[in-house]
């Protein structure tokens, strides 16, 4: 043990070290380095006490956060069928018993509570459903591959970028061979029956006694199914493309080479149905509730048969099995919107994070500087703690999409962005990228520091940033709806299909973007600063003559929610005011 880590109890301990007790001038030059840096670092950027509402700018937790990220699926393959024969003494040749192959994993996903983020998601990249184990001899059936569940916050959006179905291009593939054999198996009949018209006119014209091409009479009679096959057979080896397709799905006992492949006769292959759908392309969906089920997303593959399904009385050993199906692959790109009640708009450093940090007990970054929020923070204000009367007393809880639940509103939840700038819309700054999860939040609370200049002339300018990003996202959302709309299958007969798209329908704009459309109210903050008063009047006068109907609303569209705009000043640094804003907020969400 180290003697700076116990002191000697004893006298003699000043002699024996001497360097551990000597007399000391003060502390050393690093000691000093390090209280200084820690005084510096733990400073607050003004001359108020340091509290929770005051708090110094290291003084944060950092979730980590990702909103966007696309991610790879593959589905699990199918196992393959076994080819098996029960091997018994006393018994030279066995009746088949292979197993059949287990079928390959699904993808799932699901919405719950209790996610806040993709982050965990877009470290992943791709997930992998299990695939489907093999059969085995003894009649052993594979095991199914394991499914998967992706869980994603309440409030993402799944798109489908991207999808390669095999199973599906396999059918096709072996729909167009038989098509061509079908075409192919017509040419041939229709030149026999031609073949069979001339003989009968060269017949009646022997029998009415006119002159014969012996070498055409012998064309003629020549055998017409060794013909036929000959036919295909010089086809198939100009092209061996035409091979085909149903080969690929069988499986051959061990040891047998291409060559058996080749000259061995299959029957035909068993109609398969699938006991999970795909679901239809382009996925897009929209989870804005938590899923009560997992939804499907990319099924696996089925698992192959195994021999003895192709017993017959042509095949008594079978030799043969089928192969497990190949899986879809699908990219598919995830978008978070948190789904927040409350969405705080300000410009930088109006004071949006003290005022969520006085609100909840979220510890966000606070920093007198622009964009100290770099991604957005939620936080819960807890109305109910169940200890006694509550602290507001709420009606029904009213979700987004204007359904009602049943039980009694306990919490709502508030996001704080970071600020806008002007030219937001125009992706200047950083508020844009996140102006996405206020977006669909039910109230919109604009905080507006009344300390940095005229308040109405701020509230003008976020109010015209958010209409600019409100018009835009529709925009974007229509062509999204139109593209969605168009009939991409090329597959099917015709061309394109842009007429029969169903555009009716789009000409309205998707009620959850109408944000000039929700309630909203402005929260003066930094209302302890000196000479704030008259600011605070002019905004007040302001709002009073919008509710009235004398000024426009201020994105300047018509028919936006101009119901009871209010002003409600706080000082959040102090915690003076923010109940207000509480009671304020649960009375327009229950509006
Ligand atoms: N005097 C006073 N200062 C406040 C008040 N609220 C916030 N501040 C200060 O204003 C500065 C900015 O506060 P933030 O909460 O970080 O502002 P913000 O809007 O989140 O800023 P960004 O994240 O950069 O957009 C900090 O120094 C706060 O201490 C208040 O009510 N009174
Ligand atoms: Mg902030």
């Amino acid at each position: 043990m180290s003697p700076r880590c116990k002191a000697p109890s004893f006298t003699l301990a000043p002699f024996l070290y001497p360097s551990l007790y000597a007399p000391r001038a003060g502390p050393s030059a690093r000691v000093i380095a390090r209280v200084s840096l820690q005084k510096r670092c733990t400073s607050t950027v003004n001359n108020l006490p340091e509290s929770r509402l005051n708090p110094a700018p290291e003084d944060f937790s950092s979730p980590s956060f990702a909103d966007k990220t696309d991610l790879t699926l593959y589905a699990g393959r199918g196992g393959n069928g076994c080819v098996s024969f029960l091997r018994e003494m006393f018994l030279a040749e066995g009746p088949p018993n292979g197993g059949d192959g287990g079928a390959g994993g699904n993808i799932y996903i699901q919405a719950a509570y209790g996610e806040t983020s993709l982050h965990k998601i877009a470290r992943k990249q791709f997930v992998r459903a299990g695939r489907g184990k093999h059969g085995q001899g003894s009649a052993k059936g594979g095991t199914k591959g394991d499914d998967v569940v992706i869980t994603v916050p309440v409030g993402t959006i799944v798109r489908e970028i991207e999808r390669s179905d095999p199973a599906a291009e396999e059918a096709m593939n072996i729909k167009v061979y038989q098509a061509i054999q079908k075409e192919k198996r017509k040419e041939i009949r229709l030149a026999e029956e031609e073949r069979r018209r001339k003989q009968k006119q060269k017949a009646l014209a022997k029998a009415q006694g006119e002159e014969v091409d012996e070498a055409e009479e012998e064309e003629l009679e020549e055998e017409p199914l060794e013909r036929s096959s000959r036919a295909v057979e010089m086809e198939e080896d100009e092209d061996p493309e035409l091979d085909d397709p149903t080969r690929h799905k069988w499986l051959l006992y061990p040891g047998m080479s291409k060559g058996d492949m080749k000259g061995s006769a299959f029957p035909r292959l068993p109609r398969r149905t699938k006991m999970y759908n795909q679901p239809p392309a382009p996925v897009h969906l929209d989870l804005s509730r938590p899923t009560v089920q997992p939804i499907l997303l990319a099924t696996g593959g089925i698992g192959g048969l195994g021999n003895p399904h192709f017993t017959s009385k042509d095949h008594p050993r079978p030799f043969f099995a089928t192969k497990g199906e190949d899986a879809v692959t699908m990219k598919i790109e995830l978008e978070l919107k948190l789904l927040a009640d409350v969405g705080l708009v300000g410009l930088p450093n109006a004071g949006k994070s003290t005022l969520l940090r006085s609100l909840t007990n979220s510890r966000t970054r606070v920093g007198n500087w622009a964009f100290t929020t770099l991604q957005p923070n939620i936080g819960t204000v807890v109305l109910d703690k169940y200890s006694g009367r509550p602290a507001v007393s709420a009606s029904m809880r009213r979700n987004p999409d204007g359904s009602q639940d049943s039980e009694r509103r306990t919490r709502f939840t508030i996001a704080d962005i970071p600020g806008l700038i002007e030219g937001a819309h125009l992706d200047r700054g950083l508020g844009i990228a996140f102006l996405r999860h206020v977006e669909r939040a039910a109230v919109l609370a604009f905080v507006i520091d009344l300390g940095a200049g005229n308040a109405v002339k701020a509230l003008d300018a976020l109010w015209r940033e958010v209409g600019l990003y409100a018009q835009m996202r529709e925009e974007e959302e229509h062509d999204r709806e139109v593209e969605s709309k168009i009939d991409w299958d090329l597959t099917s007969p015709g061309t394109v299909n842009l007429l029969n798209a169903d555009f009716a329908s789009l000409d309205a704009p998707p009620a959850a973007l109408d944000i000039t459309g929700k309630p909203w109210f402005v929260v003066a903050t930094k209302a302890d600063l000196p000479e704030t008063q008259a600011n605070f009047r002019e905004l007040k006068a302001y709002l009073e003559s919008i509710t009235q109907g004398d000024a426009p609303h201020p994105s300047g569209v018509e028919s936006s929610w101009t119901k009871n705009c209010t002003a409600i000043p706080v000082s959040a640094i102090n915690g003076q005011g923010v109940d207000r804003i509480t009671h304020w907020i649960v009375g327009l969400l229950d509006e």
